[in-house]
């Protein structure tokens, strides 16, 4: 008898278990416990890539073409990967939530702390306040211009010194990485006041670190967040042990920052960055004299967190993407060059005002933004209650992914998607032209704060080095690979350029 009660639960179970919402979006069936994890597993591995794997899956279902449905381990995940798809998601307030789950709150000490992946009063309440400061201690001044063409400078007499060290005429360098120091200085001189030399070996390491765990993670979350259990069982073969060992040396750096920032701010001080700024308002309230319960001093070392991961990583591989398409493609550079010398010449360094007068480097900056976000997903979103999506139905909680290779590829709007071409931004006399639906830093309420200073980055970067050198592939490489490496955002294979001074 018992025996019959438990088949009939277990039973029961299975069934509520592997069936899916009424209206849902089409996909893959499920399987007890695992969902259809098998299948995207599979379909990644042939195809060697997340987003391909689901573009794969989405053609076997061609009356959905604009969402798929998935449930991996106990998350309802959809994606949508077209672009009208991902306009209407970006839109609907109700899918304006950040999922929950150990992946998600792992990272802040088990609480929901940061910019990035809260939501809520709370989320806007910090959101608002980081806005706010960014403009204060850069954005709306000369700020942020002095800051990105000291860096550009910066990284041009870097490179100066390593040629002058290997005799004067050249140098060979290793190039995927070798930019982001400077990309980070420019948005830690705004929250922090400092700027980190090459030869800072603790913030190598801090980098070091990120980028492995943005290599070993996906944006749909990681194992062991899809399947808690094995969080107790298997914390090592299901990714959480490491996770957590990187977060807790990254809390470390942040505290001792945070630290040397609590001994050198009065509250009467005027704030000088970002974080003196929050300070204040943990010492003394906000210009009203009270302090909203949002703010803590976890929760500024979770907003340093999100900060140096959403705004390093994604600049630094965009420019990555730049450069490596720059070393591929020498008619490009040359291009660039022309229009550098007709703009500004060679007796002064470039700067952002020039660049409303360069539509062609502009068009490559916008083609490396291409080229990093079609290969990735955005931040994963929740839907805050049961809504519509592309007319299916979107249960409360359902983890929401934006698949950018929707709008990226779209042969719509990019006449041939696959190769990297400026001329996908210009119009027929070379103006500046930018499609309609170009979003790589996203719409709607969780749209990026960093589009200027990543962009302000990229197109100096692009003009002040290609203005001053070559870069070539070495004699005897073959030209570097343009299959990028999979993780939560795509990386550039490690590949050697040749750097020689312009005559
Ligand atoms: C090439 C560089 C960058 C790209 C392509 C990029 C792209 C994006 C995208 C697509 C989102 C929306 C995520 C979503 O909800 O789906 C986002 C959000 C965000 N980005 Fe960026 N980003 C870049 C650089 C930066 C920089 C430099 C910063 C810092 C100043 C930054 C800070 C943020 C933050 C804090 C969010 C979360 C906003 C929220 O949820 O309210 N990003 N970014």
């Amino acid at each position: 008898m018992i025996i019959f009660a438990v088949i009939i639960v277990v039973g029961v179970l299975i069934y509520l278990d592997i069936r899916k919402p009424k209206n849902f979006p089409k996909g893959p069936s499920w399987l007890p416990i695992i969902g259809s994890a098998l299948s995207i597993k599979k379909s990644r591995n042939e195809t060697g890539m997340l987003v391909k794997g689901v573009k794969r899956i989405a053609e076997h279902y061609p009356d959905a073409k604009d969402v798929i449905g998935f449930k991996i381990g106990k998350d309802k995940v959809v994606i949508t990967h077209s672009t009208e798809a991902l306009i209407e998601m970006y839109t609907n307030p109700d899918i304006d939530g950040r999922p929950y789950g150990p992946f998600y709150e792992t990272r802040t000490w088990n609480l929901r702390r940061g910019v990035l992946l809260t939501d809520g009063e709370f989320w806007q309440t910090q959101r608002r306040f980081i806005q706010r400061h960014l403009k204060e201690f850069g954005y709306a001044r000369k700020g942020m211009q002095e800051i990105c063409e000291n860096e550009a400078e910066f990284c041009l007499n870097d490179f100066r010194n390593l040629i002058t060290k290997k005799g004067g005429k050249s140098a060979v360098v290793t190039m995927p990485n070798y930019f982001s120091l400077y990309v980070l200085n420019t948005l830690w001189l705004m929250m922090a006041g400092i700027r980190y030399n090459s030869d800072h070996d603790e913030m190598k390491l801090l980098q070091h670190l990120l980028f492995e765990l943005f290599t070993n993670i996906d944006m749909m979350g990681a194992t062991f967040s899809h399947f808690p259990f094995l969080i107790k069982i298997a914390p090592e073969a299901s990714g959480y042990k490491s996770f957590l060992t990187c977060h807790t040396n990254i809390h470390k750096f942040f505290s001792k920052e945070v630290e040397k920032h609590k001994r050198n701010f009065h509250p009467s001080d005027e704030p000088r960055n970002l974080i003196d700024a929050y300070l204040k308002v943990l010492y003394s309230g906000d210009e009203n004299g009270t302090a909203d319960e949002s703010f803590s001093e976890l929760q500024l070392l979770a907003l340093c967190l999100d900060m140096f991961m959403a705004g390093s990583e994604t600049t630094n591989k965009s420019v990555n993407f730049m450069f490596l398409h720059l070393v591929r493609n020498p008619q490009i550079q040359q291009k660039c060059r022309e229009e550098i010398d007709r703009i500004i010449g060679r007796n002064r360094l470039p700067s952002l005002d020039d660049r409303i007068k360069m539509p062609y480097c502009e068009a490559v900056v916008l083609e490396s933004l291409r080229f990093f976000m079609k290969n990735t997903f955005g931040i994963p979103h929740r839907a805050l209650r049961d809504t519509k999506l592309c007319s299916y139905h979107i249960p409360k909680d359902t983890m929401v992914l934006s698949m950018f290779y929707g709008i990226f590829h779209d042969e719509r709007i990019f006449k041939d998607p696959t190769s990297f071409d400026p001329g996908n931004f210009l119009d027929e006399n070379e103006k500046l032209s930018i499609p309609d639906k170009f979003y790589p830093f996203a719409l709607g309420k969780h749209r990026c704060i960093g589009e200027s200073l990543a962009k302000s980055n990229l197109f100096l970067l692009c003009t002040t080095i290609i203005q001053n050198f070559h870069l070539n592939t070495p004699p005897g490489h073959d030209k570097p690979s343009d299959v990028p490496i999979e993780g939560a955002t795509p990386s550039v294979q490690d590949y050697q350029a040749l750097i020689t001074p312009r005559l």
